[in-house]
């Protein structure tokens, strides 16, 4: 070979050409599911080269899994940018593969909040392995013995809600957008669990931590852009939200986590009986630690399992409570009927309490009802740590899964009419609650919410309270506030104005 061809083939241009090639080459072989050929679900569409079926995602992604459900069945499989996804649908395929394989599809895979914070493995809402296990075996131990699902967790909530009232008074009668407040409200009740002490609604720096801790439901990237996040985030500017995202939850990580963490460290003394989640959790630590066990529990989880729950715990219940009462706006009928319930069972002159849940029936079906239509948790995500077969298909390890909870709560052939608001099909012919096998908004299996029975009595203290004190109003009778749900990472309401007025007027 003469030199000036061999010079030719090192110009930068040259060189340039060749890696651009051998990019493209590992791109293409990426984009070939390791799997495919042998009896993995079927695709609902030929994949395009490269970039898969990542183009299907566009728009809304559940009325998108329908069509491919319809195609391919209730196990379908998509290759998102080279990684094999199956989304799994019906009642009877959740159980199997969140129930029956439930320790091989245990896994969350690593989400891009984790990658945008470098945090590979930690606390409880994205963490896998041995490190979930622990994190979540000790955080169901700390929040039991500061009384979740009893009495004493019952009064936490409740002494909230009158603050909660007492500020909706302030509004009453007034067109408001009360979404800070029931917000500000259902994060004090973790915040009194975690720090041990609530927050002024008003207060600058609370505020901020809501606003971070919504964003990273609302602001969250498009799920086009969860697939390649990390690379996007190089680009310059912020096209697709990921740098505005990441700064909220950095925000959130440095401003409140670790600076809440730090506080509850200067006055924590290992002897004293612990009088927060983060000194219980510390206790922990310091006793595993001194035990030479190897363990799992360090401060970078710490930092992680308080964002997780601010994040999972005060979202989720107050979008709940906001699709209540609008809800009730379109239903107005309803919630005279909840109203006329307490009336009977507890009166107006003192608030509900948890014991008075068993009575209130009704207020149980609307609320269940709400959780059932609202589906706010839409989607979970897994990664499969060992093969299994499900309906006849391989599900192989490595793949990931996107459980569609929603497949349940919305199913035609369990729910009549499945998009209407009927709080009456809960209640049998007794006037008596029951829940279907169907009813899931927590849920199954291993990773089921670990805040379930705060969640609810939240949802029941919360509700009664407002049913009881307020008849809620839209802001003009002719312009109902849209039921089209917003989807991000969960399913919200839009923003709307309500008129809370009050019962003795
Ligand atoms: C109405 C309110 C709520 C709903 C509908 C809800 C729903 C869910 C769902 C569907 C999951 C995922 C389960 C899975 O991946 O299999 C989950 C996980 C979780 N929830 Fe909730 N949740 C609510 C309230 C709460 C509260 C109040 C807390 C605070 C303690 C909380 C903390 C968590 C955590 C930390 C996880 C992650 C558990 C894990 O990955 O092991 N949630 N929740």
């Amino acid at each position: 070979m003469s030199y000036a061809v061999l010079s030719a083939m090192f110009t930068p241009w040259a060189l340039a050409g060749s890696v651009l090639v051998l990019l493209v080459y590992y791109a293409w072989t990426k984009t070939r599911l390791e799997n495919e050929g042998s009896n993995i679900p079927p695709f609902p569409a030929p994949a395009k080269p490269f970039l898969g079926h990542t183009l299907l995602m566009k728009g809304d992604i559940f009325e998108n899994f329908v069509w491919m459900r319809q195609k391919a069945g209730d196990i379908f499989s998509l290759n998102l940018l080279g990684q094999h996804w199956i989304v799994v649908s019906g009642y009877e395929n959740l159980r199997e593969v969140l129930v029956r394989h439930g320790n091989k599809a245990q896994d969350r895979p690593l989400d891009l909040s984790s990658k945008v914070l470098g945090e590979d493995n930690h606390g409880l809402l994205s963490s896998h392995g041995q490190n979930w296990k622990e994190q979540r075996a000790v955080t169901n131990s700390i929040l039991r013995a500061f009384g979740m699902g009893k009495n004493m967790m019952a009064e936490k909530v409740a002494s909230e809600v009158q603050i909660f009232i007492e500020k909706l008074e302030s509004h009453a009668e007034k067109p408001t957008d009360v979404h800070h407040i029931v917000s500000a409200a259902v994060c004090n009740i973790i915040c009194s669990i975690l720090v041990g002490h609530r927050f002024e609604y008003d207060d600058a720096y609370y505020k901020q931590m809501i606003e971070n801790s919504n964003a990273f439901v609302v602001k969250a990237p498009s799920l086009l852009v969860f697939f390649g996040g990390p690379l996007l985030k190089l680009l310059p500017g912020d096209w697709f939200g990921i740098k505005y995202w990441e700064h909220c939850l950095h925000d959130l990580n440095e401003n409140f986590c670790k600076f809440q963490i730090n506080k509850v460290k200067q006055i924590y003394n290992p002897e004293n009986e612990p009088e927060n989640f983060i000194a219980a959790y510390l206790q922990e630590m310091h006793k595993k630690q001194e035990s030479s066990e190897p363990t799992h529990f360090d401060e970078p989880n710490l930092i992680s399992l308080v964002k997780s729950m601010i994040i999972a715990g005060t979202e989720t219940t107050s979008n709940t409570i906001n699709w209540c009462v609008l809800y009730c706006l379109h239903h107005p009928q309803v919630q005279e009927k909840v109203f006329e319930e307490i009336q009977t069972h507890v009166g107006t002159s003192r608030a509900p309490s948890i014991s008075d849940m068993s009575k209130l029936r009704y207020l149980t079906a609307v609320i269940r009802e709400t959780q059932r239509l609202a589906g706010i948790a839409p989607l979970l995500s897994r990664v499969v740590s060992e093969s299994f077969e499900v309906q006849g298909y391989l599900i192989p390890k490595g793949s990931q899964l996107f459980i569609n909870l929603n497949s349940t709560l919305h199913d035609e052939s369990k729910w009549e009419n499945p998009l209407q608001f009927r709080p009456e099909r809960f209640l049998d012919a007794n006037g008596d609650v029951f829940k279907p096998n169907e009813f899931l908004p927590f849920g199954l299996g291993r990773r089921i919410c670990v805040g379930e029975a705060l969640a609810r009595t939240e949802l029941d203290l919360f509700l009664a309270s407002m049913f009881q004190r307020f008849r809620f109003e839209p802001e003009d009778p002719a312009q109902l506030p849209s039921l089209k749900a917003v989807l991000v990472l969960g399913f919200s309401p839009q923003p709307y104005k309500v008129k809370f007025v009050g019962r003795n007027k």
